[in-house]
């Protein structure tokens, strides 16, 4: 038997994402039947104090004395140890951090939205390919299992033509459902706002039905509605209409309101994918996938339950190990002109909207 590919990772800011993701890429990959990569945490930096990442490597249950611990990210990519790194700090950051680690020599994984606007990323990938190194959007729910089955369903033809896809994501993660001003999803000045932070998600839903499967997919044209967070405004319920040449998806998104208030379902499904001989229906919270079902003229089937162990960060982490093991730059589960396609239709909706960012974090300069 030939040993599992190891992935070195460097973890970039020390925030609650990363948290999740460092917990969830140190599962044994045994517990979901992976036996050809594995994953390794051996650093973490952060841009706040050199404590903070030793506490991080600590509470995330990295084994003592396996990963250093750094006080600066200009540091963290330095380190000759690291194979790739994961790029976890607020969306305006994504673009100088993750220039940061390709100018080093590291592969990127980086959170999701990928940058602040489509330019941004063009560069990003332009350099990654000049210097050979992987690099993608850590969309993490494109590589659940389930994402990948619904893929399957549709491109089989179980429910015909794809005309439609409805999706939502609204979550109101905050308890008091009122974000303070300097909090990163509100925060101009961090590129804050529903459509960037969740509806990404809702947006993943159309493109991996109508843009991923097509192979001759381009940007759909767009229209749509925003209605804007007072306290700063960012864009607190939106949502997107994308005009493919054959289909309509509708990418809908809030923070201040729900796609399922009572968590059990009473709302119904939050993504329908509509075929001119069946649907799909996929229950919220869209980012994290866990049941569908076919519905079909002759009747509704099961729901179809996938549960996982810990989060499910790991399946991205999985795929991007094995990219780079096959000796690639991007990967198929996630192209680089699809995460461009999906920052287009973003930038245009916050064009139609008048609501662009701070210059300093629209900027391209590098
Ligand atoms: N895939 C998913 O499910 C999720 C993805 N995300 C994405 O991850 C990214 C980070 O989100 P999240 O972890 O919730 O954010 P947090 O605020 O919890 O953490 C962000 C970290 O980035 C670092 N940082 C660097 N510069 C700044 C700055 N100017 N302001 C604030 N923090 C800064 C800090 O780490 P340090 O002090 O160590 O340098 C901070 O802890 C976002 O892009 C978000 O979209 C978020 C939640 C879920
Ligand atoms: O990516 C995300 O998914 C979960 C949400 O709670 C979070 O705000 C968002 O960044």
């Amino acid at each position: 038997m030939t040993s599992a590919f190891e992935l070195k990772w460097g973890i970039l800011g020390c925030g609650g994402i990363a948290t999740t993701f460092t917990k969830d890429i140190l599962i044994d990959t045994a517990s979901r039947d992976v036996t050809d990569v594995k994953h390794v945490v051996v650093a973490a930096g952060t841009s706040s104090s050199l404590d903070r990442a030793k506490k991080f490597l600590t509470d995330c249950g990295v084994p003592e004395g396996t990963a250093a611990a750094y006080g600066s990210y200009e540091a963290l990519v330095q380190d000759p140890n690291v194979d790739i790194i994961y790029v976890a700090t607020p969306h305006s950051h994504h673009f100088p951090h993750v220039l940061l680690a390709l100018n080093a020599g590291k592969h990127v994984l980086c959170e999701k939205p990928f940058t602040v606007n489509a330019e941004q990323a063009r560069i990003l990938f332009d350099i990654a390919k000049q210097k050979n190194l992987f690099l993608m959007e850590a969309v993490w729910t494109r590589f659940f299992p389930l994402s990948t089955e619904v893929r399957e369903l549709v491109a089989s033809g179980k429910i015909g033509e794809v005309k439609r896809v409805l999706a939502d994501l609204s979550f109101m993660n905050d308890a008091e459902n009122v974000f303070p001003p300097e909090h990163r999803m509100v925060n101009m000045d961090l590129a804050g706002g529903a459509l960037l932070d969740l509806g990404i998600y809702a947006l993943t839903w159309v493109f991996q039905i109508l843009y991923h499967l097509d192979k001759d997919a381009k940007t759909p044209k767009v229209v749509g509605h925003v209605q804007k967070y007072e306290l700063t405004g960012c864009d607190e319920t939106t949502t997107v209409i994308c005009q493919f040449p054959r289909a309509t998806g509708i990418a809908m998104t809030s923070f201040r309101i729900s796609s399922d208030i009572d968590e059990k379902g009473a709302a119904g499904p939050a993504m329908r994918i509509y075929g001119t001989k069946g649907e799909i229906q996929v229950a919220h919270p869209a980012f994290r996938p866990g049941k569908y079902r076919v519905i079909l003229p002759e009747g509704a089937g099961e729901w179809v339950v996938k549960e996982q162990v810990g989060g499910g960060m790991y399946y991205q982490a999985d795929a991007s190990a094995r990219t780079i093991r096959d000796g690639k730059i991007e990967c198929e589960t996630m192209p680089w002109k699809e995460t461009i396609s999906v920052m287009e239709v973003m930038d245009e909706m916050r064009k139609q909207a008048d609501m662009p960012y701070p210059e300093a974090i629209e900027s391209t300069k590098h």
